[in-house]
């Protein structure tokens, strides 16, 4: 049961299988399942009745400790301390008072290392010090701080409920985002030469290049995790091996994991990979596996909200962001393109699966790339519906500064003010963001 980073009023389940996380459909599946049942209850017709459910009693987090601690110790296979494989290595954990700091005592200390200078390890779901979330400004250098002080070899940020994870190098680099995903792809790419990467079309073209440079193939799919590990799980099905799957929020999963998000086991992964250079003598820490890849000029995200009826947000959403898609359709968006790939928002690196099964879609996202008068490509707007509020996300990334005020401004001018979408979207952070 977990909220994740969101206000404990905002609990909700989660259900896995041997098989892995559920499926959307899956869970609408169960959830169809429990109406039926409380409705039949309701009316008399049975459903609570039957044998009562057997309760056991299993520690699940020792057992999932031992796992990660196993993992590290075999895969690092120290040659002279095989059982404290990370004995002389100092990390600092920022557990963010989520359910992360098992991670601290019942991983990291029992192999060995020196976890002095943690921070809120102690679960506490009014979060007093920051969000738990490896996105969190505060959170991350928060744990910077605590990596120069103490002079760390890697800083882990969890949130919440550790599904998600981000590291801070033994410099005080922050790597969540997409350099996260491209250090994991670095560790990855050298165990699996041409593996497909998937993530969020929210990417930067400096991850595409980055994968593609170690001769992997990077897959811009659809925001949402479960939406990017299906799209893995699809792949791999259709015979394309892909073993990376993360989402730019630092939702991770691998193939090897069986297709878990799981923040722990991201960060056992760096962890091996740190103690592997050090064996091998190679300087500069994990950070240095990330160095050539290249930021973009500019990064913002707007968010539009949704005015009026709240009943009515769901379908004013679906209008804006298929009234956005039809401008550039019928070419009334100057410069504008949609990046397309079936049901992918893509231009570079994308796989062409055959999509002979299209899966359900729960949200309209596109991604469109703007070129200026000289035909100098700016960079990319990506447009969609939030999962959690009634508000339309805009993400906007330039490689060349200044880019993304150009791209603000054209659409600000040419969409926003003249498709009518300002009726029920509160379009004042882009207005501001342009003037
Ligand atoms: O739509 P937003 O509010 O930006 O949230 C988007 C996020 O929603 C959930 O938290 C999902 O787990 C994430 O995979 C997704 O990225």
């Amino acid at each position: 049961m977990t909220a994740s980073h969101l206000p404990y009023t905002r609990n909700g389940l989660k259900f896995f299988t041997k098989r892995g996380g559920l499926t959307s459909a899956e869970v609408e599946a169960i959830c169809d399942r429990a109406a039926g049942k409380y409705v039949a209850k309701k009316m008399g017709l049975g459903g609570g009745g039957g044998m009562p459910p057997v309760v056991m009693r299993v520690d699940l987090m020792s057992a999932y400790a031992q796992h990660l601690r196993d993992i590290i110790k075999e895969r690092v296979a120290h040659p002279t301390h095989y059982d404290t494989p990370l004995k002389g290595f100092k990390v600092i954990v920022n557990a963010g008072n989520g359910c992360g700091g098992f991670f601290t005592w019942d991983v990291l200390e029992k192999l060995g290392a020196d976890t002095t200078g943690s921070l809120h390890l102690e679960p506490d779901g009014t979060f007093p010090n920051h969000m738990p979330n490896p996105e969190d400004a505060t959170a991350m250098s928060l744990t910077r701080g605590a990596v120069l002080a103490h002079g760390a070899d890697l800083g882990v940020v969890f949130d919440t409920d550790v599904d998600r994870s981000g590291v801070v190098d033994d410099a005080g680099a922050a790597i969540n985002g997409d350099r996260l995903i491209a250090l994991i792809s670095a560790i990855v790419l050298a165990e699996h030469p041409g593996t497909t990467v998937v993530t969020d079309a929210r990417a930067g073209d400096g991850l595409t290049r980055f994968v593609e440079a170690r001769g992997g193939r990077h897959c811009l799919y659809r925001v949402g995790y479960r939406n990017v590990i299906d799209k893995g799980v699809q792949l791999n099905a259709d015979g394309v091996e892909t073993h990376v799957m993360m989402e730019t929020t630092g939702h991770g999963a691998l193939k090897e994991n069986h297709f878990l998000d799981d923040g722990a086991y991201m960060v056992v992964k760096i962890i091996i990979e740190m103690v592997r250079m050090r064996l091998a003598g190679i300087e500069g820490g994990v950070g240095s596996l990330i160095k050539d890849l290249e930021e973009p000029a500019e990064s913002v995200l707007f968010r539009m909200d949704i005015v009026g009826e709240p009943k009515d947000a769901k379908q004013r959403g679906v209008q804006a962001v298929e009234t956005f898609k039809k401008y550039i359709e019928e070419g009334k968006l100057n410069g504008w393109e949609l990046d397309d790939c079936g049901d992918c928002s893509v231009d570079q690196g994308c796989l062409v699966d055959n999509n002979d099964q299209p899966i359900d879609v729960d949200a309209y996202m596109y991604r469109a790339k703007f070129h200026d008068e000289s035909q100098k490509r700016l960079g990319w707007v990506h447009i969609r519906q939030s999962v959690h509020n009634p508000n339309i996300a805009l993400n906007m990334q330039s490689c060349i500064p200044g880019g993304c005020k150009s791209m603000a401004t054209s659409l600000f001018d040419g969409f926003l003010l003249t498709s009518g979408v300002n009726e029920f979207l509160d379009i004042s952070q882009v207005q501001n963001f342009v003037e």
